[in-house]
Parts: C-alpha cells; structure tokens; sequence
C-alpha cells in the first residue's frame, strides 16, 4: 500500500528539514525491510530455519531478513518479528540479571521480550500496559517466548505512581506517540495525523515521563523513546523534562553508522540534546525513531519488601509433589503463589503489587482442579527438555493435526501412560499433551489452535 503524506506534514517537515525533506518522503514512500530477532532462552536458540546470514550490527540477537508466523520457530517462541530501529531501545537500557526494571508502555512487547532476553529472564521486570487488550496480547507474548521473570500489569502510570516511587533501577518508557515514524510499515496511520495530535500526543508524554521520574530511583536509568519525527515529542519534551529536574542528566550513546544526533534547534537551543540519539529512514536502514537515555543523580534510599501470603495450602503442596513426581524431573518449590485456583512461580511476592491490577506475575503453571494441578502453557514454552520426563516428537503431518486441534494417534508409549507429556516439532516444545491409550490427547489452548 502506498503511503500519501498530507500537504500539511510535508509543510511542515520541509520548513524543519529544507533540502533534506525530500529524501525523507522518499524514504517513507519506500518498502521497509523485516527483521526479526532470536530467543537466547531457548535451548539450541540460534537452530531456526531462517536464514542468520545479515545480523543487525547492534544487535546480538537481531537479523535482517522475513520470518513467517506460522512456522515452528515462531510458535514456539524461537523467533520475534521486530523492526529494526526498535531494537536499540532495549539496547540502550541494558538492563542486569539482577535490576528491578519497569516498562511503562509495554505492549505489545516487543521491547520487553528483548529486555527479558538481557536480563536472562533474572531480576524483576514489571511490562506495564494501560489498556486491557493490548495488555492480554501483551501477555501471551511473553508466555510464547517462555519469560518468567516478568509482571504484566494494567495500569495508568499514574495509578502506579504512589506505590512505587523510587521503585525502579531501570526505567523503559516507549511513549505513545504520533507514530510519524511507522507510516510506511503502517499507511493508514497516515489519516489520524495532524498538528493538533502530535500536540495531545506530547503532552501525554510529559505526564507519563513525570510518573517514570518518581518512580525512577535515585542513580537510576530511564530510557525514553517514540517512534516519530516531531520535534514537539521528543526534543521539546526532553527538554522540558530536563529543566524540571535538576537531577536529571541526558547520557552520550554510542551512534552506529546512520544514527545521528538529537536536534538542539529543535529544543530550544539546548545543546544538551545532540546526547540523544535519532534514526530517519533515509540515512538508517529502519523506521523512524528518537531516543535518549537519561540518569537521576542521587543515592536510594533501600527498598523495603513485604512478602504476601503464598496462598498455597498443604493439600495444593501435595498436588504440586504429585504432578511433579509423575511428570517433571524437579519440583517447583520457590516463590510459588496462589491466586484463585491458578499456581504460579512469582517474579516478585512483593505485597506493593496487590495494589495493581496483575495480568500475569512470573511464570503460570497451571491450574488446581478436582485434586490434581493441570499444567499451564507457559509451563511448556518455558521448559527445557531435561525438566520432562516425556516429550514426543511429531512428524509433519502429526503436527499440521496437532496444531488443527486434532487427537494424534501413535505407537505404543507405555512409559507414558496416563502422563502430562511434552509435545514436540522439530526438537521444539510448544504444547503438552496427555498420552493414554495410543493416543496423544490434544490440550493445545483453543486461542492458538490454526
Ligand atoms: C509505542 S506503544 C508501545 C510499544 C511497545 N513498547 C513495544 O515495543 O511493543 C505505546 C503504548 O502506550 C500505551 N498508552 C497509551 N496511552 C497511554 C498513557 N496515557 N499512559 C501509558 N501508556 C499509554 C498504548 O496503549 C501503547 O500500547
């Protein structure tokens, strides 16, 4: 589909650019490329059927090239299709195994799922959504590429802002923006631009910045980015925040070929700026793109935590012992958690998060039902091979039923009678199934069935 820009974004990006706008409207006029990235927390990660010939020069996981959402790599969570531009965000940030991270604007989690990947799925990362949906689909992201060290919560920032000041060593926020910078991966975003949005769009950002700020600890990161052209949205706002936080400095970032320097005209003059980093689509080779990473000077305060009540009971330990015994070769006994009927290894028991609304914290492992815990999921796609003590390896035509939803008969297993076992493609876990009489019986969630 062909992009047209309107008369006024060509206006005013031709009194911002001069001769140089052209170029610019070319290249959004242009095809992008794909790219996508691997999966480190899977095992035998870089074993996908793509090609890994034209790596992203930043990236240590990242890859030119197309990736189709119906293959084993992507249902299985080996692969995440992401553009390029947006993956030096999560770059930037570069959390540690052991920070406590927020992302403000999460979903639909490209940039969270590479902030797992950083952080070797250790520490604490809370993927903040505001809205409901986009928060769901932002959680079954997560479960695909098998992270436990997330909570996806549903929440303005302001809503977070009391409970957590101070919370955070490292802070993402990818404001909602105008979204200049997506028109050719997105044409029909074209028609909701106008100068008066890119005005509302900067001045949700600076409430959002301002909720991140309290809630950035002291010697903290917060990395801000859009993916947009206007000098309103991100210099200007930048700027702004600079000056209403003494305590707040821009970082240098190291600028690969193609990344250029923010823009101090287009600030207020602030030559603090040229710290922050842009990409447009006709020097860079990816979408268009402002960021910046930015410290709180300071020293925090400690961070005190009060555990709440696991919830799980004598008999649900039972149950927990028995599934294990019969079907895992460990017993998950750490950090576990008890909300309603559902069991879950929690990536904090911190009672602060009882206050938010919770989509998912760590890692779901099932559900108790009628005196037995029946396996989650998430469970699988978090697995390695050794934690199981079956798994059976579909050929071509098991798989294409399996992934329909259809019963998979097979030879006789009889050391997988009556088990939870692990359901396989191409040495890839993606689905439990449960063995008895010949028959592999389907329990592949319905939502993901094709
Ligand atoms: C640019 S997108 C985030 C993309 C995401 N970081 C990723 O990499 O997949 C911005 C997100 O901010 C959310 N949002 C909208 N209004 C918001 C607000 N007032 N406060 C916080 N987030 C908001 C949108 O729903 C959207 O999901």
């Amino acid at each position: 589909m062909n992009v047209e820009l309107s008369t006024d974004f060509k206006d005013k990006y031709s009194e911002l650019l001069g001769d140089r706008a052209d170029k610019l409207f070319e290249a959004i006029e242009s095809t992008s490329e794909n790219s996508f990235r691997l999966n480190p927390l899977k095992p035998d990660f870089r074993n996908v059927s793509v090609s890994l010939d034209r790596p992203i020069p930043y990236s240590k996981i990242g890859y030119y090239g197309d990736i189709d959402g119906n293959s084993i790599d992507h249902i299985s969570g080996y692969l995440y299709s992401q553009e390029p531009s947006a993956m030096y965000v999560s770059e930037l940030l570069n959390p540690t195994k052991s920070d406590v991270v927020l992302d403000l604007c999460a979903a639909p989690g490209s940039k969270t799922t590479y902030l797992a990947n950083i952080m070797c799925s250790k520490g604490l990362l809370v993927s903040n959504e505001i809205n409901y949906k986009r928060a769901k689909v932002l959680s079954s992201n997560i479960e695909r590429m098998g992270i436990t060290n997330t909570i996806v919560t549903n929440n303005s920032p302001k809503d977070m802002e009391k409970t957590f000041e101070g919370y955070f060593d490292k802070i993402l926020v990818d404001a909602p923006c105008s979204g200049e910078g997506m028109f050719r991966k997105d044409p029909e975003s074209v028609k909701y631009w106008s100068q008066d949005y890119v005005e509302q769009c900067a001045n949700r950002q600076k409430h959002i910045l301002e909720s991140a700020y309290k809630m950035l600890k002291p010697g903290g990161t917060l990395v801000y980015s859009t993916c947009t052209f206007s000098p309103e949205e991100n210099e200007q706002n930048i700027d702004f925040f600079l000056n209403s936080h003494p305590d707040i400095s821009l970082q240098n970032v190291e600028k690969y070929p193609g990344m250029e320097n923010g823009m101090p005209a287009w600030g207020n003059n602030n030559p603090e700026l040229t710290k922050a980093l842009r990409m447009f689509p006709d020097q860079f080779n990816g979408e268009g793109h402002f960021m910046c990473k930015l410290e709180k000077s300071g020293t925090p305060s400690e961070i005190r935590v009060k555990p709440i009540n696991s919830g799980v009971k004598k008999e649900d330990s039972k149950l927990i012992d028995k599934f294990s015994d019969e079907n895992l070769t460990y017993t998950p006994h750490t950090n576990l958690l008890k909300i309603n009927d559902f069991l879950f290894q929690a990536a904090s028991l911190d009672n602060k998060f009882k206050k938010l609304h919770v989509l998912r914290n760590g890692l779901k492992l099932g559900e108790f039902k009628k005196n037995r815990l029946e396996p989650d999921i998430a469970m699988i796609l978090a697995a390695k091979p050794d934690d199981l003590k079956g798994i059976y390896e579909l050929d071509d035509s098991e798989y294409k039923k399996y992934l329909h939803g259809e019963t998979v008969m097979v030879a006789d297993q009889p050391s997988f009678s009556n088990k939870w076992i692990g359901v396989s493609f191409q040495g890839k876990l993606f689905s439990w199934g449960r063995y008895s009489n010949k028959q592999i019986k389907n329990v592949y969630p319905k939502g993901l069935r094709r």
